[in-house]
This record gives C-alpha cells, sequence and structure tokens, in this order.
C-alpha cells in the first residue's frame, strides 16, 4: 500500500517517540474513562446510561466546541461513584503510559463533578492515590496531582471545596502539589478566582490555569499577573498579543498544548493550521499533551505523532517537546536533571543508529 509521506513520516517516528523520556502534564484524569470502562461501571454501579451501546456512546463524541464536550464529559464521569472505580480508571491511563514510555505524570482531578453528586472528596483522593501509588512502586512512573476547580461555578463553591481537600493533605503530601482551573472558559475569567488562588498560594500549592484555549488572550495575561499562574494549560491563543507571546519566552513560562484536543473542539479546523510549530520556533517553553484522550483520539504518543504528521515535525524537534515536557514539570530539579540526560543520551544513541539525522 501506498502511503503519503505524511503518514510515512508519523510512521517512521513512532519507535523514536515511544522511547523518548517524556512526561504529560496536561490531563484530566476524568477524560481518560473510556467509553466501554464507562459501561462497565454504569453496570456495576446499576447506572442506566442513555445510549443504547458502547458504540452509539463513542458516536456521539462529535464536537462543536469545549462546551459540547463538557456536557458529555461530566456526564460520563457520573458513573464514578466508589474508591474501587476511581483506582479502576487511573490505573488503566498508567498502564498505557507506561506503555507508551511516559515516565511522569502531572493528573487534573476536578472533585467538584464528584462531591456534587454525593461522592465524597476522601473516595476520590483514595482511588487515584493507590493506582499512582502502586504505579510508583511497581514500574517507576511518578505522578503528581492537581486539584482543579470548576470555573463554571463560584469562586466560593471552589473555596469550600478547598477547606474539604485540605484535612487530607498530609496524607497526600507526596501527590497532592498544585491546583489548577478548567471547565468552560468564555465567561469566567481568571480574576473570578483571584482570592482561591491566593490562598492556594499562600498554602505552598503550585499553580496552573487553563487559559486561552477558547478564551482571549488577555485571560492568559489575567492568569499569569492576577492568578500567579506558573504553567498556562493549553495557552494557544497567547499568540493573538504579541506582547504577551514575548513575556512568555523571557520568562519561560510552559504551555501544555493539546494537539488534538484543539481539532476535536474546533480550537482549530485542521492539524496542520496548529500554531504549535511556530510557538516553538519562536522559543516558547511548548509542550505536548493529552488533555482528554478517552474523547480527543488518541493519548500522548498519538498527540506527539498525529502533530509530526500535520505541522512535519523532525526528530529534534519532538525531542525538544519531550525535554520541555520534563522542565516544565514540577519535579524536584535532580529528577529533572536525570530524566533530561537519559534524553540525550537516548536521542545520540537514535540519531547515531539511525538516518534519523537532525536536517
Ligand atoms: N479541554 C478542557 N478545557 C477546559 N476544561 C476541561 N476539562 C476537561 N477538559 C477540559
Ligand atoms: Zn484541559
Amino acid at each position: 500500500m501506498t502511503q503519503t509521506p505524511s503518514l510515512a513520516q508519523a510512521h517512521h517516528l513512532r519507535p523514536f517517540v515511544l522511547g523518548l523520556p517524556k512526561t504529560e502534564l496536561h490531563l484530566h484524569i476524568e477524560g481518560t474513562l473510556e467509553p466501554e470502562l464507562i459501561f462497565a461501571l454504569a453496570e456495576r454501579n446499576g447506572i442506566q446510561l442513555p445510549y443504547p451501546s458502547v458504540q452509539a456512546l463513542r458516536d456521539a463524541y462529535q464536537f462543536t466546541d469545549l462546551q459540547s464536550f463538557l456536557d458529555l464529559y461530566y456526564a460520563g464521569a457520573g458513573v464514578l461513584i466508589t474508591e474501587q472505580d476511581f483506582y479502576d480508571m487511573t490505573m488503566a491511563y498508567l498502564l498505557r503510559m507506561r506503555a507508551e514510555g511516559v515516565r511522569h505524570v502531572e493528573i487534573m482531578f476536578d472533585p467538584q463533578t464528584h462531591t456534587v453528586r454525593g461522592v465524597d472528596i476522601s473516595t476520590v483522593f483514595a482511588g487515584l492515590a493507590r493506582a499512582l501509588r502502586e504505579a510508583r512502586d511497581s514500574w517507576g512512573l511518578s505522578a503528581y496531582l492537581l486539584l482543579s476547580f470548576l470555573r463554571h461555578l463560584s469562586e466560593e463553591d471552589a473555596l469550600v471545596t478547598l477547606e474539604q481537600a485540605l484535612p487530607l493533605r498530609e496524607a497526600y503530601l507526596d501527590l497532592w502539589i498544585g491546583v489548577g482551573l478548567d471547565s468552560g472558559e468564555r465567561g469566567n475569567p481568571p480574576e473570578k478566582f483571584a482570592r482561591v488562588y491566593e490562598r492556594c498560594r499562600t498554602l505552598g500549592f503550585r499553580l496552573v490555569a487553563h487559559a486561552g484555549e477558547e478564551g482571549p488572550a488577555e485571560y492568559v495575561r489575567n492568569a499569569l499577573d492576577v492568578l500567579q499562574a506558573e504553567r498556562i494549560d493549553h495557552g494557544v491563543r497567547s499568540e493573538e498579543d504579541p506582547a504577551l507571546l514575548q513575556r512568555l519566552i523571557h520568562q519561560r513560562t510552559p504551555l501544555t498544548v493539546c494537539p488534538l484536543s484543539n481539532l476535536k473542539l474546533q480550537v482549530v479546523d485542521e492539524l496542520d493550521q496548529h500554531n504549535l510549530a511556530r510557538l516553538l520556533r519562536l522559543g516558547l517553553c511548548v509542550t505536548i499533551n493529552s488533555d482528554d484522550p478517552a474523547y480527543f483520539g488518541g493519548y500522548l504518543v498519538e498527540n506527539y505523532l498525529a502533530t509530526a504528521q500535520a505541522l512535519n515535525l523532525t526528530a529534534p524537534q519532538l525531542a525538544t517537546l519531550a525535554r520541555n515536557s520534563i522542565s516544565a514539570s514540577f519535579l524536584p530539579d535532580a529528577r529533572k536533571l536525570a530524566l533530561l540526560d537519559e534524553l540525550e543520551t537516548y536521542c545520540q544513541q537514535y540519531y547515531a543508529e539511525s538516518q534519523a539525522m537532525p536536517q
């Protein structure tokens, strides 16, 4: 079968990307719930789904914007009831990351999606943590948790959620290192959450926030200025503000970009129109991530490969993206340096052994 050059290229890069030491920094654990698992958990918990089959549910994944996705995503998360459910979801994701050569993950979770249904926040923490610690102890995949506030709800609700979670902090000190802000961006600007972020900063949490996915570049600015976010989730609309771009470059503020998500949610019409390569060439600390892989058609490696294919990225550019993912993580410096060393050794060997030399 003849392949288009771009398909041949992406296929050719798969072993390289699989072996690259890399991290995933923008991942909603509720977005890893595959339709099969949604059905299995629904049955286990005696929940009736409004879809006759797994395939019918999968077929419903046709999104026109962020909100059309969020409606389905919050409904899907409704099957999560017990600690075992949260464990099963998380372990399924971690096993995939093991197969994809991922060394560290920073996982967002939305407690409000669960507490509003009567699920105790301690049940959520316990299920996620059991899987994360098992992965760390069994195959050395490290993980951190970022508790994310839902921006379509009030700041008071976020503050209440933080207070519900704080008594658990001691028990999960090895995992829960920061907070994030997600859900519908339009009309819910960062400054709405100024007080809760200030409190989190005082408490010593690391701070990230979604901004500039559907919302304007101004939201990225305010995430930096008002929330003091250290990393911006998405941030692709920063390109509309040249001064902001210069600032992101100068400060080396990482952007956790999610190409297949942007395609599925129609942030871009086609992947070859994505600005990731431009941002990378300008010198921004861009990373590739999967966001909600069960809904957007690909986990981390597929995001690397689809982007490489659409934007003609070379192996050295993919290595830069993986290098950025390590630098932009909240890992201690010593672990970052060890992973970066491994990455350089891996790339040198790969370039030497293959024809995939830097172009
Ligand atoms: N892409 C996204 N943007 C905002 N909130 C989300 N929650 C899950 N995925 C999200
Ligand atoms: Zn996201």
